[in-house]
């Protein structure tokens, strides 16, 4: 009897053993499909992901040339295997490091639009990427709109801020960017003839400075302060933090064993004392807004405090928790932006010529209080030179466009005709900075050509000028005249889906949040892969704020910010390249291999100890 018992014991453990190995192997299957480079035995691709030089255990490794390989290796992989593969994490890595099983990076842009657009009850932010934000920029925590996943507090918190991105928002931020812009050219004019210059420290600076007083009403005065700004150095140390502790082996542990790491903590808690004891403070001292004030400050401040009883108050960590996350997300992405760009225009002379003269022809040189919101449209070549900037250069690649898959899903376009089948529990990266640099999308990538783009910039500012007054940009923004903080329709929850970079053009509205959303756009890029030789440009294979339902919410005021700051610093300012950050033969864009600067990859990329200018005072009358 006994042996009855055994026997049919052995054999229920067995079956179960094999249903175990065999949904594994099931699920491996449906991933196997995607092709994967070679791996170490027991790490699989943890090491490549994180860039590291394995000796740095309890240290961050990060920046630098193991970035710059990391993003090359992605690239080549990006090539081989045609916009989409695979990345193993072995089991140790998975065990030290908290890696989940398969990575999937997409650079196919069909495959990348129809990712991003799937909504929140099929991919979501990975919590390992997001939680460890939080967790620097609040002591408990807290999510932020950037961070949470949808729910009803999150689409009211985005409901409300996305007032503050308006168009009669965007005309003023606008003007103080140019305020702004004209303090930091008469900072660096003061500096004296022919100085060498950090421009990614002074972009920064500027940055913030807009951020804090169009959305918050503070003034940081980083462009006028003589030494160290420490907002700003805040700022930098603790997104230096996340990345510190996601290079991490153990990160757990390290608290208690790296003295590196307990002082990222000390940053972490003065950057948190400062936002609650200093930022929230100035805000609340402030009393009730006025009803047309819609700034990021006045609607966090209502939200708050809601003026109709019975409403609840957002509490105060995730307020806190929004206006750290507001700061790091506006400053950093917008100030690198600004540094790359005038870094590939100090490579390119011609360049640099070519959008001085047009900013004569408009009269802005000759007067820079001209310069306007509303003449943008006017600046063509502006807009080509932030675009291209942007191609070659994306200031926010890594892990923002990062998705974890919620169900099995098929996006349409990567992995051939039938589209590319995904399991539930793989994460996802949106491979922007491939996708931008990829031989089969465009030619020359690597060169520096904001000629590239006329034909798409002409186009669509001829769509904004067939607008009828007032109709420009519904459908994606709230619109004018709507009340601060009031039940706009679900849609406006989201931004524009693609990039507009005049600012004017009005998105589909039937695009928006509706089902049109989860359609991948008309596969040109697609097609043009096909064609024997790759197109100068390729729209759909440009994505710097994202795509979709969670793009970048301050897309049109960061387009805004870099324009104002490139069209005023170029009317008083000549740069040149100092021959301080050449990262390679033909440094700046113009060559094969060349970058303008070595790129480090945190949370931004950012060009690695600065980027260093000869700047000099530029002839006005001649
Ligand atoms: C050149 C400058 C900028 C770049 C390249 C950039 C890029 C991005 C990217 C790639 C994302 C992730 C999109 C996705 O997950 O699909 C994002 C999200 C976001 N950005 Fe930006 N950004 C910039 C400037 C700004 C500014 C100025 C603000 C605010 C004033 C801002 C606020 C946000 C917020 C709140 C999100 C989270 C949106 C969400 O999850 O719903 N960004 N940005």
């Amino acid at each position: 009897m006994p042996d009855l018992w055994v026997c049919a014991s052995t054999c229920v453990l067995g079956a179960l053993l094999l249903l175990v190995l065999g949904r594994a192997v099931n699920r491996e299957r449906r991933t196997v499909a995607l092709p994967a480079p070679p791996g170490l035995p027991l790490l699989g691709h943890s090491l490549t992901l994180r860039a590291w030089a394995p000796l740095s255990w309890f240290r961050s490794s990060g920046g630098g040339s193991g970035d710059q390989r990391l993003l090359a290796a992605l690239l080549r992989w990006s090539e081989q295997y045609d916009g989409a593969f695979q990345l193993r994490t072995g089991w140790l890595g998975r065990l030290l490091l908290g890696d989940p099983r398969v990575v999937v990076v997409l650079s196919d842009p069909p495959a990348a639009h129809a990712l991003l657009a799937l909504g929140e009850d099929a991919a979501v932010k990975p919590r390992r990427y997001y939680a460890s934000l939080d967790r620097v920029l609040h002591p408990a925590a807290a999510p932020s709109s950037a961070t949470a996943g949808s729910s009803p507090q999150w689409l009211l918190l985005r409901r409300s801020l996305l007032h503050a991105f308006s168009i009669s928002e965007l005309r003023q931020d606008f003007e103080v960017a140019k305020v702004k812009a004209l303090s930091l050219a008469r900072v660096i004019t003061d500096l004296g003839p022919g100085v060498v210059l950090d421009v990614d420290d002074a972009a920064l600076r500027f940055s913030l400075d807009v951020m804090g007083l169009s959305k918050l009403g503070y003034d940081f005065q980083a462009v006028e302060a003589q030494g160290e700004v420490l907002m700003l150095r805040l700022l930098e140390e603790v997104s230096a933090e996340w990345d510190a502790r996601r290079r991490r082996l153990l990160s757990w542990l390290a608290p208690w064993i790296s003295d590196a790491a307990a002082e990222g903590q000390t940053r972490c808690r003065i950057l948190h004392h400062f936002i609650e004891k200093e930022l929230w403070a100035d805000i609340q001292a402030r009393g009730p807004p006025p009803a047309d004030d819609v700034t990021l400050a006045a609607q966090l401040a209502r939200l708050r405090s809601p003026p109709s009883r019975g409403a609840p108050a957002l509490p105060l960590q995730r307020t806190l928790s929004e206006l750290a996350t507001q700061l790091l997300l506006a400053h950093g992405p917008t100030g690198h932006c600004i540094a790359w760009a005038l870094g590939c225009l100090a490579a390119n002379r011609a360049a640099q010529d070519r959008l001085v003269a047009e900013l004569k022809r408009e009269g802005v040189f000759d007067d820079p209080l001209k310069l306007s919101y509303d003449i943008l449209p006017k600046l063509s070549y502006l807009d080509c030179v932030v675009r291209e900037a942007l191609r070659l250069y994306p200031t926010m690649p890594f892990p923002a466009t990062v998705r974890t898959l919620k169900k099995d899903v098929v996006l349409g376009g990567g992995g051939g005709a039938g589209g590319l089948t995904l399991a539930a529990g793989s994460e996802v990266w949106v491979d922007v900075f491939s996708m931008h640099r990829s031989p089969r999308l465009w030619r020359d990538p690597n060169r520096f050509i904001p000629d590239r783009w006329m034909a798409e910039v002409e186009a669509a500012a001829a769509a904004s000028q067939r607008q009828p007054q007032g109709k420009q940009q519904q459908g994606s923004q709230p619109q004018d005249g709507e009340p601060p903080g009031d039940a706009t329709a679900e849609a406006t929850a989201t931004a524009p889906r693609r990039y507009d970079g005049l600012c004017t053009v009005e998105p589909d509205p039937d695009a928006e949040g509706g089902a049109a959303a989860a359609q991948p756009p008309p596969p040109a890029a697609a097609a043009a892969v096909a064609a024997a030789e790759p197109p100068l440009c390729s729209p759909d294979a440009f994505m710097p704020f994202g795509s979709g339902p969670r793009s970048c919410l301050g897309q049109r005021l960061a387009v805004a910010e870099v324009k104002a700051a490139l069209a005023v610093l170029l009317s008083f300012l000549v740069f040149e390249p100092s021959g301080e950050d050449d990262a390679g033969a033909g440094a700046g864009g113009g060559g094969e291999a060349g970058e303008v600067a070595q790129m480090g990859l945190g949370l931004f990329l950012r060009p690695v100890g600065g980027l260093h200018l000869l700047v000099a005072p530029r002839k006005r009358r001649t």
